[in-house]
């Protein structure tokens, strides 16, 4: 690693001796990045405030996945498969890439890792497929944070694969019940509540007063995640990714969760940027990318008063 890249990167160990890379901004954000499920379990804006959820008690046992923070769906969404929830790519151990294939320059941008999966004899036993999944996490100017997923098929016998893929991003709130989110409203849904059936949302923005566990398709490119109390707007912006999950567990589900504290669904929200519905199918030597940033604004707004036109537009 050169010098100049070393004062931006740094690999050291978290809970339980597991490899991370910590990520530092000149300009004073930062994220942290397991090595173990390719997972961002932290991203700071310049005051050092944790932008992301993750609960207390998250084990950071392999093989259980990290609770909080973004784990990567993949190569399976939830229960759309035979494979086990989520896939595995979220908890195997990714590999550091140094000599990743060329990625667009942005001069700009100092903070970033880009991490390797590979499958082994084990996933290729419960997936019969050879790929490369290329991860780059990023600190933007601002201190945004962007992730982009490059799956490439590497197969030998001609055969094309198909997967889903999502985000699983957990936002951390102040109140569960001041939130709201934007650009889901008129969108359909299916609600993994209600057995998959597909629904039209109604009303202005989404908020929430009990269990919400909603797939929303074909959704904008531009989602906006607007925390009243911390005067706080968390923006979406994803590209190769046309679905989008809601998911608050509330009380009943909170406490089923053994690595989850009972009253922690008042402090988090998951709007996951994914491709779900229509999965994506490649052909041997062909590349698959997905993209998601996530900046913040901070806002103003009261509740009541809202012009999601603006939060939306803001850029
Ligand atoms: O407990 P996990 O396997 O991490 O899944 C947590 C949640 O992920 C997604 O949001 C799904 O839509 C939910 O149905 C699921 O409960």
């Amino acid at each position: 690693m050169s010098s100049e890249k070393s004062r931006y990167y740094e690999v050291c160990k978290g809970f339980n001796g597991l490899d991370k890379v910590l990520l530092r901004d000149p300009r004073g954000s930062s994220a942290e990045v397991y090595l173990y499920g390719g997972h961002v379990t932290s991203w700071k804006n310049d005051h050092g405030e944790e932008l992301l959820f993750l609960s207390s008690k998250a084990t950071f046992k392999p093989p259980k996945a990290i609770r909080g923070g973004i784990p990567i769906c993949f190569p399976q969404f939830s229960c759309h498969g035979n494979l086990d929830q989520h896939g595995f790519a979220r908890n195997r151990f990714w590999a550091i890439d140094d000599h990743p294939p060329p990625f667009p320059t942005n001069n700009s941008i100092k903070a970033f890792v880009d991490l390797i999966l590979k499958p082994s004899e084990e996933e290729m036993k419960i997936w019969p497929h050879s790929f490369e999944f290329r991860l780059r996490v990023a600190l933007g100017p601002g201190g945004d944070l962007m992730l982009t997923s490059r799956i490439r098929n590497t197969n030998t016998d001609g055969k094309p694969f198909s997967f889903t893929f999502a985000y699983h991003t957990y936002f951390s709130v102040s109140d569960i019940c001041e939130v709201r989110v934007e650009g889901l409203e008129t969108l359909d849904y299916l609600d993994n509540l209600q057995k998959k059936k597909r629904f039209t949302e109604q009303g202005d923005a989404l908020t929430f007063e009990s269990e919400v566990d909603k797939m929303y398709l074909s959704t904008p490119t531009k989602i906006a995640i607007i925390d009243h109390e911390k005067k706080r707007t968390y923006v979406l912006r994803k590209d190769g990714l046309p679905d989008a999950v809601v998911w608050n567990p509330w009380d009943k589900k909170a406490k089923a969760m053994t690595d989850f504290g009972d009253n922690e669904y008042k402090h988090m929200v998951c709007v996951e940027a994914a491709a779900i519905e229509k999965p994506i199918t490649l052909k041997p030597g062909e590349e698959w990318k997905g993209r998601l940033e996530l900046s913040i604004v901070s806002s103003s707004y009261c509740s009541g008063q809202l012009d999601p036109r603006r939060v939306l537009q803001c850029s």
